[in-house]
C-alpha cells in the first residue's frame, strides 16, 4: 500500500449533509462524474494541441452496471492523474469544492428548492448513492504510475499502486443499498439522456452509445434548415404539435449563451408559471424551471439555452439578484421582441396566422416588463370588427390600438368598444357594428388585467365592454316623448318601465326603456342587460381575490328595455287590453304579459350567461307555464 490517511476536512460529517441536502436530486452523482470524464477528455486535447501528447484515442466514456458486483463504473480516456494529483484534486479541492459547497447551501436558506444545478459539488457527490467509492486512474504523463484510491465514506482513505495500463480514469462506486435502482440500466441511461444527451462525447451504457451528442444549437443559423429545427423541436417535446417558429440565439458576447427558443401553439390552458425551456451549461442539462434565467413571460416558450456564463452552484435569490443574469434575461427578451417585430414586418399574414397562440404571452410580457412593451407596443394587435380592403378574411381582422384610436376619432374619440365574449356579446356587438361603431375583442384569460394595463398606457383613452351601457349613437331620440296617455301625460317608455316593474318586481332593478336603432325593429333585441363597467370591474376583481371564477351575476345590472321592438309593443297593447276582473283581480291577459315580461328578463339574462342552477330551474318552469298559457 503507498499510503494511507486521512482526508483533511474542517467538516466531519460532510457526508450526511451532502446525503440529506440532495436527496431528492441523487441521480447528478452520473452527470458529476461523467462531466469529470469530459473535462478530462478535454484536458487532454489541450495537451495534444500544446504537443506534449500524440495520438489520442477517440474520447469516449463508458457507464458500466454491473447488478452482481453492485456496482456502477464510469469509464474515460482522459488526461488521468498522478499519485499527485490524486492527492491534491481529490483529497484537498474536491473535498473543499464539497464544503464549501455545503457553507453556500447552508446559507441559502429553506432547503434544497433554493438550489440549482448543483454544479460545484463535483466528485463528492458519488457519496449520495456509494458506500465506497474507488478511482483507478493513470496520467498521460510520461512515465506516470497508476495509482488506485478507495474511500468507504468516512474521512479516510487508501492510495495504491495499480495495474491499470490505458491513460485515464475509471471511477467505481459500490452502490448502497437504498440506491439500488441505478443498477438498472433503464434507469441510468434515462438519466445520462435527461443529463449528458448533448455533450459532445460518445457515452456508452454497457457498450452501447446512449446519448445524441450532437448540439444543434451549435451550429450557425443559416446552415441550419427548417426540417432539422422541426426535427430537434420533435426530439425535445414528442407527440406535441409542431412550433410555430423558432428564434436561435448565438452570442458571445458580453456572454456566452446559445439556445433555439421555440414558439409552441398556446393553448388556453398554459401554467405561465410553469417553465419548458431546458438550460444547459456547456452541453450538461442543469434544470428545466429556471425561471430566474429565462424572463417570467417566456416560460410558456420551449426550447434550449446553454450558456457557460450562468452561476450555478448558488442559490435561486442570489441568481435573481445578479447583474449577469438580468443581463442575459433582457438579452433573451430583446431578441424574442427582435424576432417578433421583424416577423410583423416582414409578414404580417404569417405574423396574424400565429396571433392567437403568441397573444397572450405577448400580453403577459408587456404587463411584466416595460423595455419588452416599449419594444413591441406597435405590433399588438386586436381583432376588430372593422374589414379592411387589404386583409386576408380566412386569417380573421385585426388592428393594432392606435390605428383603432386614429380611425374612429371622428366619431368616438378615446372611446374603445370591445366585447370579452363573441358569441354572448353577439347582440350587443351587431347593435354596434349596425350603427358603424368598430368593437374589438379582448376575450383570453388575462384581458381584464391588460386593458387595465392599457389604461395606464393610453392615459385618455376609456374602455368600455359593448354590455357596459348603450352609446347615444344606438339610440333613437326621437320617439322618447311619445305620448300613449294625453290624460296623464304618460308616455310609451313610462307604460312599459311600470308593466316591467311590476311585472319583476325586483326593486333593485334599474329599468332603462329606449328605442334602440336597426334597420329592421325585430331583428335588434327586445332587451338587453347593461353591466355597469365599474361595477362589473369591481366584480371582476372580487373574484380574483377570493379566487373564484364562479361569482353569482352583479346585482347592479340595467334591463334596457328594447321600446321599439315588434314584442315590447305587442306586450304593451297586451297589458292595455286586460281586463281587470270584479273582484279587482288581475285578468288573465295581465299574468300573460307579466309572464312575458319575466320571459324578456330572463332572455336578457340568459345571453349574458347569467343563469345559476335556481334561476334556471325558476326559468324552465316559467317558460313552460308561459306556453301553457298561449296554447289554451
Ligand atoms: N475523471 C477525472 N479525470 C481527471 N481528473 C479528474 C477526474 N475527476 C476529477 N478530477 C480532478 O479532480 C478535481 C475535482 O473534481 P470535482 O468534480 O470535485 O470538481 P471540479 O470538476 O473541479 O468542479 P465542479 O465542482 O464544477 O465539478 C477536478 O478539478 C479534476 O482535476
Amino acid at each position: 500500500m503507498l499510503e494511507q490517511g486521512t482526508i483533511s476536512i474542517h467538516t466531519e460529517n460532510i457526508f450526511p449533509i451532502i446525503k440529506k441536502a440532495l436527496y431528492s436530486e441523487r441521480d447528478i452523482f452520473l452527470r458529476e462524474l461523467i462531466s469529470n470524464g469530459v473535462d478530462a477528455i478535454s484536458k487532454l486535447k489541450m495537451v495534444s494541441y500544446a504537443g506534449e501528447v500524440t495520438d489520442i484515442p477517440e474520447p469516449e466514456i463508458s457507464v458500466t452496471v454491473d447488478k452482481e458486483k453492485h456496482t456502477i463504473s464510469i469509464t474515460d480516456n482522459g488526461i488521468g492523474m498522478t499519485a499527485d494529483e490524486v492527492r491534491k484534486y481529490i483529497n484537498q479541492v474536491a473535498f473543499s469544492s464539497a464544503e464549501e459547497f455545503i457553507s453556500k447551501y447552508t446559507n441559502s436558506g429553506s432547503g434544497d428548492q433554493q438550489i440549482i444545478g448543483h454544479f460545484g459539488l463535483g466528485f463528492y457527490s458519488a457519496f449520495m448513492v456509494a458506500s465506497r467509492v474507488e478511482i483507478d486512474t493513470l496520467s498521460y504523463r510520461k512515465d506516470a504510475e497508476a495509482v488506485h484510491w478507495s474511500c468507504d465514506g468516512t474521512t479516510t482513505f487508501t492510495l495504491d499502486e495499480s495495474d491499470r495500463k490505458t491513460v485515464g480514469t475509471t471511477i467505481v462506486l459500490t452502490l448502497q443499498e437504498d440506491a439500488e435502482e441505478f443498477l438498472e440500466v433503464g434507469e441510468t441511461k434515462r438519466i445520462i439522456r435527461n443529463y449528458c444527451d448533448f455533450i459532445p462525447v460518445s457515452i456508452k451504457l454497457n457498450d452501447e452509445v446512449v446519448n445524441k451528442q450532437t448540439a444543434l444549437w451549435d451550429r450557425s443559423p443559416s446552415s441550419v434548415t427548417k426540417d432539422e429545427y422541426l426535427e430537434f423541436y420533435r426530439y425535445l417535446y414528442p407527440f406535441q404539435d409542431d412550433p410555430l417558429f423558432w428564434i436561435h440565439l448565438n452570442t458571445d458576447y458580453p456572454f456566452i449563451i446559445k439556445g433555439i427558443l421555440y414558439f409552441p401553439k398556446i393553448k388556453g390552458d398554459i401554467d405561465p408559471n410553469k417553465g419548458q425551456i431546458k438550460l444547459y451549461c456547456n452541453h450538461v442539462f442543469v434544470s428545466d424551471n429556471c425561471e430566474e434565467v429565462i424572463p417570467r413571460f417566456l416560460l410558456p416558450l420551449r426550447g434550449t439555452i446553454d450558456s457557460s456564463d450562468i452561476p450555478l452552484n448558488v442559490s435561486r435569490s442570489f441568481l435573481q439578484g445578479d447583474r449577469k443574469v438580468r443581463k442575459i434575461q433582457d438579452y433573451i427578451a430583446k431578441k424574442v421582441g427582435d424576432y417578433l417585430c421583424q416577423l410583423y414586418t416582414d409578414s404580417r399574414e404569417e405574423f396574424l396566422k400565429c396571433w392567437k397562440d403568441i397573444s397572450l404571452f405577448m400580453k403577459f410580457g408587456s404587463m411584466n416588463s416595460d423595455k419588452f412593451y416599449q419594444q413591441v407596443k406597435e405590433i399588438l394587435v386586436y381583432p376588430t370588427t372593422y374589414e379592411a380592403e387589404t386583409d386576408n378574411a380566412e386569417i380573421g381582422h385585426y388592428t393594432t390600438l392606435q390605428a383603432y384610436l386614429e380611425r374612429n376619432k371622428e366619431k368616438h374619440e378615446n372611446q374603445v368598444f370591445y366585447s370579452s365574449d363573441a358569441i354572448a356579446q353577439a347582440t350587443y356587438i351587431e347593435l354596434h357594428k349596425g350603427q358603424g361603431l368598430e368593437v374589438l375583442t379582448f376575450d383570453t384569460f388575462i384581458d381584464s388585467h391588460f386593458i387595465h394595463f392599457l389604461e395606464g398606457e393610453f392615459r385618455d383613452v376609456k374602455f368600455s365592454r359593448v354590455d357596459a351601457d348603450i352609446d347615444d349613437r344606438l339610440i333613437n331620440q326621437d320617439s322618447k316623448t311619445e305620448l300613449v296617455d294625453p290624460a296623464t301625460n304618460q308616455t310609451k317608455s313610462d307604460r312599459i318601465q311600470e308593466l316591467f316593474r311590476r311585472a319583476l318586481n325586483k326593486p333593485k332593478l334599474v329599468i332603462r326603456t329606449e328605442a334602440l336603432k336597426a334597420e329592421d325593429s325585430a331583428s335588434s333585441p327586445p332587451a338587453m342587460i347593461l353591466l355597469p363597467e365599474t361595477a362589473r370591474r369591481m366584480q371582476e376583481m372580487a373574484a380574483l381575490l377570493q379566487q373564484t371564477t364562479n361569482t353569482a351575476f352583479p346585482e347592479d345590472h340595467i334591463l334596457l328595455v328594447n321600446t321599439s321592438h315588434p314584442l315590447i309593443q305587442n306586450l304593451l297593447n297586451l297589458d292595455q287590453n286586460k281586463i281587470v276582473t270584479a273582484a279587482g283581480q288581475p285578468s288573465e291577459s295581465s299574468g300573460l304579459a307579466d309572464l312575458i315580461c319575466n320571459h324578456v328578463y330572463d332572455l336578457a339574462l340568459m345571453v349574458q350567461k347569467s343563469f345559476d342552477a335556481t334561476s334556471m330551474k325558476a326559468f324552465l318552469e316559467r317558460s313552460n307555464t308561459l306556453l301553457t298559457q298561449l296554447t289554451k
